[in-house]
This record gives C-alpha cells, sequence and structure tokens, in this order.
C-alpha cells in the first residue's frame, strides 16, 4: 500500500479510538456527577403526600400547586385527630368500658393521663373534680363518667384562649410571623405548611430563610414556596440570620405581600449565644415592622423537655403561640395543657402528619375528642 495512504489509514482509526475515548469520558463524569448532586439534595419533605391527603391539583399553566381547601383539610384533620390510633384513647376508652369505677380504676386513669404528658398537677386536679362531680351526680356509670370527663378535659385545655393568628400587618406593612425552636422540631416543615394555608386563604406571601446555619434548610423552604408559587428570600450559607429576616420584611413591605413566613434555624436552648442570636433577629426586624407571630414549634414527643425549651425561648423572644408537631400517633397530647399553663400562651396550630397539608388551628374540642378516640 502506498505508505501515506497507509499513515492516513492509521491517523483514521486513531482519531475515531479517540472520539470513542473521550465520548465514554463524557458520558462517565456526567453520571458521577449526576449521581453527586442526587446524593447532596437536602432531604426534603416528602412530596408524596401522606395518607389520607388528598392530591393537589396543578395549575396546568405555571405547574403551581393549588393547596388544598380549608374545609377540606379541617375536616381530613379533624378525622385524623379523633381517629389517631394513640394509647391515651385506648386507655381512657378501656377505663370507661369497666363496670365500676373503683380506686384501682381511678389510679390506672391517673397513670393514664400522667403518661400523656398531662402533668402531675393538672392530673390530680382532673381526678379530683372528676371524682367530685361524679360522687355529687351518683354517678357510677361509664357512659355518664365519658361525658363529665370530656366537659372537664375540655375546661383544662381552656377553649376561652384566643388562638387565632394576628395577620394583619399595620401601617400598611406586611404581618411578620416569625417560626423558632429547637434543631428538628419541624419549623421549616411548619413555615412551608402555613404558606400552603395562607396562599389558599388568597393572601400573598413571601418566605425569609433565616436559617442560614443549614444550607440545605434554605433550599427546603424555597421548594416548599416554589410549589405555591411563594418566593424565598435567601442568604449565603453562614450569613448573619438578622440580615437574612431583615431583607426578607424589607422585600415584603416594598412588594407589599400580606404576610412575611421567616423560618430561623434550630437551636439549642441551652446554648446562650445562639440564643441572643434569635433575639437579635427580632430584634432587627423590628426596626422596620412588627412581629405579630413569634411562633415556638414543639415535637409533642419530646414530652418534659420541650417545656424546658417553651421556657427559654418565652424569655428569650417573646412567644405569642405554639406549634405541637408530630401530634399524629403521639400518646403525648396532654403536653398541650402543661405548655400552655407554663407559658400562658395558647397552641395555635398542630402538626398532623408529613403531609403538605397536614397542619391544623388547634380547637380545644376537636382536640379532647382526639384524646378521647371518640
Ligand atoms: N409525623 C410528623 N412529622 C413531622 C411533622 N412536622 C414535621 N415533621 C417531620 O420532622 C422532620 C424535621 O422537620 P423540619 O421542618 O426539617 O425541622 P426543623 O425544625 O426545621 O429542623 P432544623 O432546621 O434542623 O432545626 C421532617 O422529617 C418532617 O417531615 C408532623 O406534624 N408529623
Amino acid at each position: 500500500m502506498n505508505p501515506f495512504l497507509d499513515q492516513f489509514f492509521w491517523w483514521i482509526i486513531g482519531g475515531v479510538i479517540a472520539c470513542l475515548l473521550l465520548a465514554t469520558g463524557i458520558i462517565y463524569v456526567g453520571n458521577r456527577r449526576g449521581l453527586e448532586r442526587k446524593a447532596q439534595t437536602p432531604e426534603v419533605t416528602p412530596t408524596v403526600p401522606s395518607a389520607g391527603t388528598e392530591l393537589q391539583p396543578l395549575e396546568p399553566e405555571t405547574g403551581i400547586e393549588v393547596p388544598e381547601s380549608a374545609g377540606s383539610r379541617l375536616a381530613r384533620l379533624r378525622r385524623r385527630l379523633a381517629g389517631s390510633n394513640n394509647a391515651l384513647a385506648r386507655g381512657l376508652a378501656d377505663l370507661l368500658a369497666r363496670d365500676r369505677l373503683d380506686e384501682d380504676t381511678w389510679d390506672d386513669f391517673e397513670a393514664t393521663l400522667i403518661s400523656s404528658d398531662l402533668g402531675v398537677g393538672p392530673t390530680t386536679e382532673l381526678v379530683t373534680t372528676l371524682r367530685r362531680e361524679l360522687s355529687i351526680d351518683g354517678v357510677n356509670d361509664s357512659g355518664q363518667a365519658a361525658t363529665v370527663l370530656r366537659r372537664e378535659l375540655v375546661k383544662i385545655v381552656d377553649p376561652t384562649m384566643d388562638r387565632s393568628l394576628d395577620l394583619t400587618g399595620r401601617d400598611g406593612k406586611p404581618a411578620v410571623v416569625m417560626v423558632v425552636g429547637v434543631n428538628g422540631t419541624g419549623k421549616t416543615t411548619t413555615v412551608g405548611k402555613l404558606a400552603r394555608v395562607l396562599v389558599a386563604e388568597n393572601k400573598s406571601v413571601l418566605l425569609g430563610a433565616a436559617d442560614t446555619f443549614r444550607a440545605a434548610a434554605a433550599e427546603q423552604l424555597s421548594t416548599w414556596g416554589e410549589r405555591v408559587g411563594v418566593e424565598t428570600v435567601r442568604g449565603e450559607e453562614g450569613a448573619d440570620p438578622a440580615s437574612v429576616a431583615y431583607r426578607a420584611v424589607e422585600k415584603g413591605i416594598a412588594d407589599g405581600v400580606d404576610v412575611v413566613l421567616i423560618d430561623t434555624a434550630g437551636r439549642l436552648h441551652t446554648k446562650t449565644g445562639l440564643m441572643d442570636e434569635l433575639g437579635k433577629v427580632k430584634r432587627v426586624v423590628e426596626k422596620i415592622a412588627p412581629v405579630g407571630e413569634v411562633l415556638l414549634v414543639l415535637d409533642a414527643t419530646t414530652g418534659q423537655n420541650g417545656l424546658v425549651q417553651a421556657r427559654i425561648f418565652r424569655d428569650v423572644v417573646d412567644v405569642t403561640g405554639l406549634v405541637l408537631t408530630k401530634l399524629d400517633g403521639s400518646a403525648k397530647g396532654g403536653i398541650v395543657v402543661q405548655v400552655q399553663r407554663e407559658l400562658g400562651v395558647p397552641v395555635k396550630l398542630i402538626g398532623l402528619g408529613e403531609g403538605v397539608d397536614d397542619l391544623a388551628p388547634f380547637e380545644a374540642e376537636g382536640f379532647v375528642t382526639g384524646l378521647m378516640g371518640e
């Protein structure tokens, strides 16, 4: 063969092999990046609604979800609370089904209430009142006892407390709601769920990701917002949370939104520096708009520890309302009474699951129905 053609032939072969190697390399690197991205993707609150949650319709043109309407959400969550298979409901039902209310029954009854985190004080008070009421009326029948118990429980949960959220902005400025609490109690999830509730009520909302401590938190919050067409103001990781909160409220004022919801970083109530930082976030925001609500998120499953946290948060940021999360499947609902008494602040919202619309306003009657498993 002509040596020139021979050389040309080998150049072509070499070129083809080089191209193949290059292509394989590109595919390999691409796949690796994809896998790495997947591994780094923050743990976002599940987008799959929990059992019983109706699928949310999408607005066809924007891809934005339309949150569940208030009526349907409340009916569904009431059913969940009432039907929740919690130990207290079972315990009370079991006691009330007994033929006679003797001393042993009362002791078991007291133990059941204490194990639900109702606290020794409220339990003793409740049992004393019940025994007195039942003996005055000569009731020894479990059906009637249930009626009296229900009434007394509602009384100690206190239906007279004002549980409405202050969502009226002052001087034409947006209402500002700050959400605080220790790590992992459900702050970001609550802010996301609350944004959905407000959007469903036709309010314009802006989110402030003042949790600059955990990079994934801002991402998680933005995801919640994007799903319902709500913007999120974010800062760099490690940025001053007070400045992010300030910028969010500033933008909220400029955009004329109804409500700015500020998510803050989870912090241990025992860390003085972090608690001071939280006080600063509130003070800085209040330079431009009053903070109408400071919601303290407590995990219902943490029991007594929740009380200790609540006291310290109250002292630092003047808590105006409590959000009790993870009440689904928790037998510790009695904590509602203790924490309200301790702080003199009402439980305003309850979290009843990981589903996107599993947040309900708290109301004494419905809650007691749930406790009694009715
Ligand atoms: N079962 C149940 N899980 C909940 C509820 N609310 C929140 N969670 C879950 O609790 C976990 C923590 O929620 P987050 O919202 O990330 O908590 P956070 O307080 O913002 O966490 P940090 O930013 O680390 O302080 C998530 O897995 C949520 O899905 C609830 O009402 N019920």
